[in-house]
């Protein structure tokens, strides 16, 4: 039987960025939604106690293995904001219109304009693993002055990738994949799940 692990995520383009990746893969990936996960505090300053929080959470509820991302924009010019807080940057409920406008208003007259998108993957066999897997990744750019594209989410409009001279939103969701921060992230976790098993 194919094997399950939750997704604990409720962030619709992270989970079709997910399906996407594990395609190829012998592993089912069940968003925690579909299994009664709500959404759990990200009481941390770090992306990677945040991934493991929210991963221990989801395994903790449904007794599976658990793969947790949590992920930011890092701006050079705001010191590295929004950062961990980037889902939260125009404050609650969490909207991505209002965090693009907060982005563009924060960064208006600002001449440096580089950025990069992290991502940090936790992925946990049951609540109390021991040792959860852990891997990170980066992904460059620039951020425009004005939104272009309808693919992706989150800054994704705004994010420029100088090397296809197109947003995030613009290109395909297979380059996307192999660029981006959470492609990166999960390939070296998969190189890592195929050395200790599930
Ligand atoms: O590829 C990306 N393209 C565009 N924006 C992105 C990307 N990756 C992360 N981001 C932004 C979205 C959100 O503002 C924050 C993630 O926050 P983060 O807490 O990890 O996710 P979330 O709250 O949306 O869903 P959840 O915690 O349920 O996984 O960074
Ligand atoms: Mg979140």
């Amino acid at each position: 039987m194919m094997k399950r692990i939750v997704l604990a995520s409720n962030n619709a383009g992270k989970v079709k960025e997910f399906n996407r990746l594990f395609a190829a893969l012998d592993i089912q990936i069940v968003p925690q939604g579909e299994l009664g996960v709500a959404e759990c505090e990200e009481p941390h300053h770090t992306f990677i106690e945040n991934a493991l929080e929210k991963a221990r959470h989801a395994s903790r509820i449904t007794g599976l293995p658990a793969l947790a991302d949590d992920s930011g924009l890092c701006v050079h010019a705001l010191g590295g904001a929004p950062g961990v807080y980037s889902a939260r940057f125009a404050g609650e409920p969490k909207s991505d219109a209002r965090n693009n406008q907060k982005l563009l208003e924060s960064l208006a007259g600002q001449a440096d304009r580089s950025a990069y998108y992290y991502a940090a993957l936790v992925l946990v066999r049951h609540a109390d693993d021991p040792q959860p897997l852990i891997s990170d990744g980066i992904c460059q750019g620039e951020i425009l002055e004005t939104s272009r594209g309808e693919g992706g989410f989150g800054y994704d409009p705004l994010f420029l990738l100088p090397q296809f001279g197109k947003t995030a939103a613009e290109i395909s969701a297979d380059e996307k994949s192999q660029i981006s921060h959470r492609g990166k992230a999960l390939r070296k976790l998969i190189a890592k799940l195929q050395e200790t098993g599930l």
